[in-house]
C-alpha cells in the first residue's frame, strides 16, 4: 500500500486545480503574477491551461484560418498540427519552465502522456468539429504517483483517442474531467481563474461579482442573457463537475486565487 493509499483510508487530503485561460495565458505579466500565486498555494496542486489565442494567433502566422462554433474550434488536420503545437509545446513548456524557477517540480502531460485522458472524435451531426475529441476515460492513478513525489502536473487541453491520433479538448473540459477522477481520492477544489473577477450579474460591470450562485440561478440569469458567451459551457462544466464529486469549484480572478471570486453551490 502507498504513503498516498494509507492517507486516503484515514481521511481526504485536499487538492487544488487551477484552470487558467483567456487572456490570463497570453500576456506574460499575467501569467508570471498567476503563477507566482499558484506557487504559493500549500498542498497538492495541479494547473490546467488553456491558450485558445495563442493558437489563433499562430494560426493566422501559419495562414491558417480560425473559425470558432459555440465556442469550440473547428479543428481540421492542419488546425490540429498547429494547436498540438501550441498547446502541447509552446504554451506547456513555457509554463513548466517558469513553474521551474519558481521552484515546482512540474512536469507538462497532454491526455496522450500516461494515457491518462482518452477521447473520442466528436461524431458529426450538424457540425463537423474535426479533431475535437469527447471525453470517454480518464485515469489519474500515475497522476497520483507524480503529485506523491511533490511533481505538479501541469495539463494541456489535448486528449488522443488511443489510435495514434491527438484530438483538441476544451480547457474547461479537461479541468473538469480530471477534478471528477481525483474526487476519488482527494477533496477536490477547482478554481477556474480568468480574467473577470467571477460571474457577474452584469458582464459589463466587474463590480457585480455573485459571490454564490446556484443551478437554478445560473439558468435564469443565461436566459435573461446576463450570462452569455463562454460563461454558459464553464457554468455547465462546473455544475456538472459538483455533481460527479467535486467538493468545491469557484470562478474568479488572479488575486482571488486563494478565496473570493463566486461559489457555486450545490442544489
Ligand atoms: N455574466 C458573466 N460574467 C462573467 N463573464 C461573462 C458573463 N457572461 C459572459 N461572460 C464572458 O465569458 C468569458 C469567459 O469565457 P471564456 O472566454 O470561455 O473563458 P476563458 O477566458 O477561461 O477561456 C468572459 O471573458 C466574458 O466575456
Ligand atoms: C475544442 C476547443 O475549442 N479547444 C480549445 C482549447 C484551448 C482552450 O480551451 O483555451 P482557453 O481556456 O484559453 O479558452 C481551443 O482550441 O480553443
Amino acid at each position: 500500500m502507498t504513503a498516498l493509499m494509507k492517507r486516503e483510508l484515514m481521511s481526504k487530503q485536499k487538492l487544488t486545480i487551477v484552470k487558467v485561460g483567456g487572456k490570463v495565458v497570453e500576456e506574460a505579466a499575467s501569467l508570471a503574477d498567476l503563477l507566482g500565486r499558484f506557487s504559493a498555494l500549500d498542498g497538492l496542486k495541479v494547473l490546467v491551461h488553456g491558450g485558445g489565442r495563442s493558437a489563433t494567433a499562430m494560426a493566422e502566422r501559419l495562414g491558417i484560418e480560425t473559425q470558432m462554433v459555440e465556442g469550440r474550434r473547428i479543428t481540421d488536420q492542419s488546425m490540429l498540427e498547429v494547436v498540438t503545437m501550441v498547446y502541447g509545446g509552446l504554451v506547456n513548456k513555457n509554463i513548466v519552465a517558469q513553474l521551474q524557477a519558481l521552484g515546482l517540480n512540474a512536469i507538462g502531460l497532454t491526455g496522450a502522456d500516461l494515457n491518462y485522458m482518452q477521447a473520442v472524435k466528436r461524431p458529426v451531426k450538424t457540425i463537423d468539429y474535426g479533431f475535437v475529441g469527447d471525453i470517454v476515460q480518464v485515469n489519474v492513478d500515475e497522476l497520483n504517483l507524480l503529485l506523491e513525489k511533490q511533481v505538479i502536473p501541469v495539463l494541456a487541453p489535448l486528449s488522443h483517442d488511443k489510435q495514434g491520433s491527438m484530438l483538441n479538448v476544451n480547457a474547461d473540459t479537461i479541468a473538469a474531467e480530471a477534478a471528477v477522477a481525483f474526487s476519488e481520492h482527494f477533496e477536490v477544489e477547482l478554481v477556474y481563474c480568468f480574467e473577470k473577477s467571477g460571474v457577474l450579474e452584469d458582464a459589463d460591470d466587474d463590480a457585480s461579482v455573485l459571490s454564490s450562485l446556484t443551478y437554478e440561478t445560473f439558468k435564469g440569469l443565461q436566459e435573461s442573457g446576463a450570462i452569455h458567451a463562454g460563461m454558459i459551457p464553464k457554468l455547465d462544466n462546473s455544475f456538472n463537475a459538483i455533481k460527479r464529486g467535486v467538493s468545491t469549484v469557484r470562478i474568479t480572478n488572479i488575486p482571488g486565487l486563494q478565496e473570493g471570486g463566486t461559489s457555486l453551490l450545490a442544489e
